[in-house]
Formats: C-alpha cells, structure tokens, sequence
C-alpha cells in the first residue's frame, strides 16, 4: 500500500503587509479527506494562511500546492481557482439580486461548460444537503444569517472544489445559527471533503479535527492531533491569555 500523498503543501512561506510579516516561514501538509484546523489569537495569520491557500492573495516567499498545482506566486483564471479551493469568509457576501437558487448556479453555468439542467440538478441536490431545498426561490434577505451561510457552502460547494477553505464561518452568527453551520460543516467532512477551517470553536475542533495548526505571530507554534493540542492553546485563540 502507498502511502498517501498532501493535496495542499504549504512550504516555507512569508507574506508581508508593507512592513508588516503576516506569515513568517509557515509550513503545513494536509492529506485528501483530512479536516486540518487553525487556531490562534486574532492577528496570528489564520486569515491570511487560507486566503494565500485561497489565492486571494499572493506569497512573497516559499511555495503552495494544492493537488499538484504550484500556485502561491500567481493568480490563475478565476474558473481554475474555484475548481481548486472553494472559499468561505466569516460573511456570505450573497447578492441581493439572486435566489438562493440562482446564486448556486450562477458561477457553475458562466465558468463551467456544462449543460443547465444537470448544473441545476446538482445544485437542488447541495441545497437538499443543508437543509434548505424549500428556500430554492428565497432572497438573501429572507435568510437567516446561519441560513446564508450554507448558501455560501452549497456555493462554493457547486464548482466542485478539490478543497475547502473556511475563514471563521461562525464568527458573526449566534450560537444557534452557528451551530446549523457547523452541523453542515461536519457532514461535509463526513463525505471525505478535505476542508482546512480556521476557527475558534473548541467543541468542533476537538470532534472533527484530523489535525489542528497553532498560530502566533505570523508563525505556526504548535501542531498535532486535536487531543494533542495543548489547553492553553485553545485558551489562546479565543483572544484570552496572551
Ligand atoms: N490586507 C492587509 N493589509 C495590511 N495588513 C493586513 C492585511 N491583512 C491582514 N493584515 C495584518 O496581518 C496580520 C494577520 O492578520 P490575519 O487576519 O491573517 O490574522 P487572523 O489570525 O486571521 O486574525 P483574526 O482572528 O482577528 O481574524 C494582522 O496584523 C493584520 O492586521
């Protein structure tokens, strides 16, 4: 038997804000299927990390592969980066134009080319998954925010991704609604998607995490097992003890 190689290596990388270093020489290995978390205090990096992996942004040093593809230093076409890394930010930033419907459709029919009715088809199917098939013809504004969030999911979900990437989803939710999201977020990972979440929810991390990255100023400090990972850790990045 093989063993298993990385589908994102990220490999010594810096990213500078001006004099600013953001992300000080990180470096992380995250195997297909794998939930790999992040935690630390705010302004660690975390963000920053999943939006270089994301290619929101671009790297100054070191190097980043997602399934093979080198992409660190340059911006691919926009229909490659999403069947690369589905994104998902602490807001849904939904149009207010569109259905629900219609936004889950819209970037798979204009960057993809495939027939509408197996796009729509598979969309229904996404929708079905969170919960939300009958919200098909609702706008963003008749959602709540935990609603919204897994239309930003199934969004990003509908390009087929190879990863997903998750920057503090539940940070602007209440506990409910934060807790519908990460219901979802824990049968994504249930089907074998290899998702990387930074996050400060501790329950989620210590039940679904196959590895847990601790950042503090623009490095990684810490890494392992989610039991592994140390109490004060957690403490941490909830933006306690410092
Ligand atoms: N576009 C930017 N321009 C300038 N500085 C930035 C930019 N993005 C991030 N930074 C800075 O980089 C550092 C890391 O920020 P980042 O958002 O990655 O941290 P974080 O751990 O995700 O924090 P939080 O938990 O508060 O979201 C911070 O000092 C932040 O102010």
């Amino acid at each position: 038997m093989t063993a298993l190689s990385p589908i994102v290596v990220v490999d010594g990388v810096s990213k500078r804000f001006g004099a600013l270093t953001a992300l000080d020489d990180v470096s992380l290995s995250v195997l297909p299927g794998a939930v790999q978390c992040i935690v630390g205090p705010p302004g660690s990096g975390k963000s920053t990390l999943l939006r270089c992996i994301g290619q929101c942004e671009t790297i100054d040093a070191g190097s980043i592969t997602v399934a093979g593809e080198p992409i660190g230093h340059l911006r691919l076409d926009i229909a490659s980066q999403h069947l690369m890394t589905g994104m998902v930010f602490p807001h849904p930033d939904l149009s207010d134009q569109m259905t629900v419907l219609q936004t889950l459709i819209e970037r798979p029919l204009t960057l993809l080319k495939r027939p509408r009715r197996e796009i729509v088809a598979e969309a229904m199917a996404l929708l079905d998954r969170v919960g939300l098939a009958e919200k098909r013809d609702s706008y963003p504004s008749e959602l709540s925010g935990g609603q919204q969030q897994r239309v930003a999911i199934v969004r990003a979900l509908a390009m087929r991704p190879q990863v997903m990437l998750f920057d503090e989803p539940t940070s602007a939710l209440d506990p409910e609604h934060a807790g519908e999201v990460l219901a979802a977020m824990r049968d994504l990972a249930a089907t074998g998607m290899t998702m990387i979440v930074a996050t400060r929810e501790r329950d989620f991390v210590r039940k679904v995490a196959s590895n847990v990255a601790v950042m503090d100023r623009a490095r990684i400090v810490e890494q392992g097992p989610p039991q592994r990972v140390s109490e004060r850790a957690f403490v941490r990045s909830l933006g306690g003890e410092r």
